[in-house]
């Protein structure tokens, strides 16, 4: 307890604005729960609309100074930032847990998978190119250069505390541009922290912004609609996606959409049974379910149902739930009381519909916000579960006798984040992954999520890529001059 006394003291809790911590506006704060308990942890600064501006201001008074710094200079404090992670990544796996959830050994992965994202793209601040081109018809060259957007509005979800942090700010440094980052209401110290780690790798005053607050629209809405801002990036649910786009549609702003999934498993008959239950298990099951990737609906070939339904019941009845820094936990609580209803409430409905739970099913009594792993067999179509993504740990199989007719569920959402089958069919496997409406696809395994790989949907899953190669051109605009030189 002391130990975890100590990390939560040892980390800022007040606004991050030019460079300095200061008080919200009236000295107001919000508190910050630990799920496991229901204990307030610590108060945080909670941000009016008018440090929303200030924070604006910081970072456009950045902007043309940042902008012109080399790009090497800017990797090196991403690398940096990466080896500092590195270094602390107990403390911060700790802290995460506290604010966040997620068993200790999930939070060290997260620390590991948001410092790769700032070593990628240390990696990808020297490599910004441009084009030199002979005009067709001879009579000129075209020059092509690409330049920070600008001053950008990041916000991010609970669910991965870090990670979605280091996937906005890592391009954002590495392109030149400065910002303003939103964590959400009930995991800020993540953010924070990290804050003052990219501070010590020499990140200059008013490049980043952090604020915390508990009226997210209240704050950020005249910050999308200030035509100081540049671009938006947001990771969160569809519907304040779109909410988002609309408002951004005043100043045009660039925008880079995380938004929500539905993710289909597809097991067929000629999959590695092994292979397709632990593969489930990691897509259904990582960050306690509290994922967009989550298998949020798996379909199994109906002569593999019963063997595969046995297998998948026997490990999910097998973790164990607890508090996240509890030894030997596997599944941590979920993050509020309202995620923890919803969960219940689309169980209860697809049983009610006929549904069988095979393990889980009832919250237990007692303190905080858990929910136990869950598997519901005969999952029909008409149950909630099928349509709305459950962000917990519940497992839904329905069954499919052929491979249009999977392909055809699998499709059948306006999501299209994530796909993933399992088959040792080389020509199904390519067939399928290409007829599957989804950004990514995890081909014979459970998770796609790599910071050097290109994450992101199509349909209302979301608009542009992060991560991978494409992940610094969400923030750089594309200047053509043309000459008349030759
Ligand atoms: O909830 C979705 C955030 C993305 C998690 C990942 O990067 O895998």
């Amino acid at each position: 307890m002391a130990r975890e006394q100590e990390v939560v003291q040892a980390c800022p809790t007040e606004l991050f604005v030019g460079g300095k911590w200061r008080a919200a506006e009236g000295g107001k704060t919000l508190p910050v729960e630990d799920p496991a308990t229901g204990a307030t942890l610590c108060e945080v600064a909670d941000a009016s609309p008018a440090d929303g501006v200030a924070a604006l201001d910081a970072a456009v008074a950045a902007q043309a100074e940042w902008a012109a710094t080399p790009p090497r200079e800017r990797g090196e404090i991403l690398r940096r930032t990466y080896e500092l992670m590195t270094a602390r990544a107990d403390e911060l796996a700790l802290l995460m847990t506290l604010e966040m959830g997620k068993p200790v050994a999930e939070s060290k992965g997260e620390i590991a998978y948001a410092a790769e994202f700032f070593r990628w793209f240390a990696e990808e601040a020297v490599r910004i190119d441009g084009g030199y081109q002979v005009a067709p018809n001879g009579a000129g060259r075209f020059l092509v250069l690409r330049q920070p957007v600008g001053p950008c509005l990041l916000i991010t979800p609970w669910n991965f505390p870090a990670a979605m942090g280091a996937r906005k700010i890592g391009p954002a440094v590495a392109a030149g541009c400065t910002m303003v980052m939103k964590p959400a209401a009930q995991t800020p110290l993540s953010m924070l922290k990290l804050a003052e780690l990219l501070t010590e790798a020499g990140l200059p005053p008013g490049v980043l912004n952090v604020i915390t607050t508990s009226d997210s629209g209240g704050v950020m809405e005249p910050l999308i609609r200030d035509p100081r801002a540049r671009k938006l990036s947001f990771t969160g649910s569809t519907a304040v996606g779109r909410k988002l786009i609309e408002q951004s549609a005043e100043q045009v702003l660039r925008t880079s959409m995380e938004l929500g999934g539905n993710a289909p498993l597809l097991v067929f008959e000629d999959a590695d049974l092994d292979q397709a239950v632990e593969g489930a298990l990691l897509a259904k099951m990582r960050n306690g379910g509290e994922a967009c990737t989550a298998a949020n609906r798996i379909y199994v070939q109906a002569s593999v149902m019963d063997e595969f339904a046995t297998r998948l019941t026997e490990r999910m009845s097998a973790l164990k739930v607890g508090r996240g820094t509890e030894d030997g936990v596997d599944l941590g609580p979920l993050i509020d009381a309202v995620q923890r209803d919803k969960v219940k409430d689309l169980v209860d409905d697809a049983v009610e519909r006929g549904a069988r739970p095979l393990t889980g099913g009832e919250v237990a009594d007692g303190k905080g916000y858990f929910y136990p792993p869950t598997v519901l067999a005969d999952v029909p179509k008409s149950a909630r579960l099928q349509k709305e993504e459950i962000f917990g740990p519940v497992a839904p199989l329905t069954a499919f006798e052929t491979e249009d007719e999977a392909v055809a569920m699998a499709n059948d959402t306006e999501f299209g984040l994530v796909s993933y089958l399992f088959t040792k069919n080389v020509d199904r496997a390519l067939r399928v992954s290409e007829r599957l409406e989804s950004g990514m696809v995890g081909l014979n395994q459970g998770i796609v999520s790599n910071p050097a790989a290109p994450f992101g949907g199509v349909k209302q899953s979301g608009l542009g890529r992060e991560g991978g190669a494409p992940g610094i051109d969400e923030y750089l605009e594309i200047k053509y001059i043309a000459t008349n030189i030759g």
